[in-house]
């Protein structure tokens, strides 16, 4: 399989929780190498332009009002299929249907508060990447 770059975030509650290492340990024993990270505080229109694609559902704005809450660790995952790989080790969107050992299953509080954000697709983590990291801050 190809080597891939993924959009990962870890979300407010992961942060408050003090949970980035934990998390990045799972990332990482998965064989996914963080080629870039950084923790930012993403305001409304970031959170908003990141979302568009759920505009129209009755959740976007507690969604958005979530991700501003507190600061956030944006990375760029790199590894064989990588964006399957961390689809696969988030887990379910909703925790309680999430597989033992997954990411979600071990530390998210709720289908909003997640923990994580994995890209689902290859055109859809290219844009992600670029919304948030210049060529230059990528380090392979
Ligand atoms: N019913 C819901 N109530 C509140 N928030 C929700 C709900 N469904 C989804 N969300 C939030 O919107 C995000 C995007 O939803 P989506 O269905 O794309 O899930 P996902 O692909 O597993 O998550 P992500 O896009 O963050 O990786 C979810 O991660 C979650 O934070």
């Amino acid at each position: 399989m190809a080597i891939e770059r993924t959009f990962s975030i870890l979300k407010p509650d992961a942060t408050a929780r003090n949970l980035t290492g934990a998390i990045n340990a799972l990332i990482e024993k998965a064989g996914l190498r963080i080629v870039a990270q950084k923790r930012i505080r993403m305001t409304r229109e970031q959170a908003e332009t990141f979302y568009a694609v759920h505009k129209a559902r009755p959740f976007f704005g507690e969604l958005v009002d979530f991700m501003i809450s507190g600061p956030v660790v944006v990375q760029v995952l790199e590894g064989e299929g990588a964006i399957l790989k961390y689809r696969d080790i988030m887990g379910a969107t909703d925790p309680s249907k999430a597989a033992d050992g997954t990411i979600r299953k071990l530390h998210a509080k709720s289908v909003g508060e997640n923990s994580v954000h994995g890209s689902d697709a290859t055109e859809t983590a290219a844009v992600e990447i670029a919304q948030f990291f210049s060529g230059n801050e990528i380090v392979g």
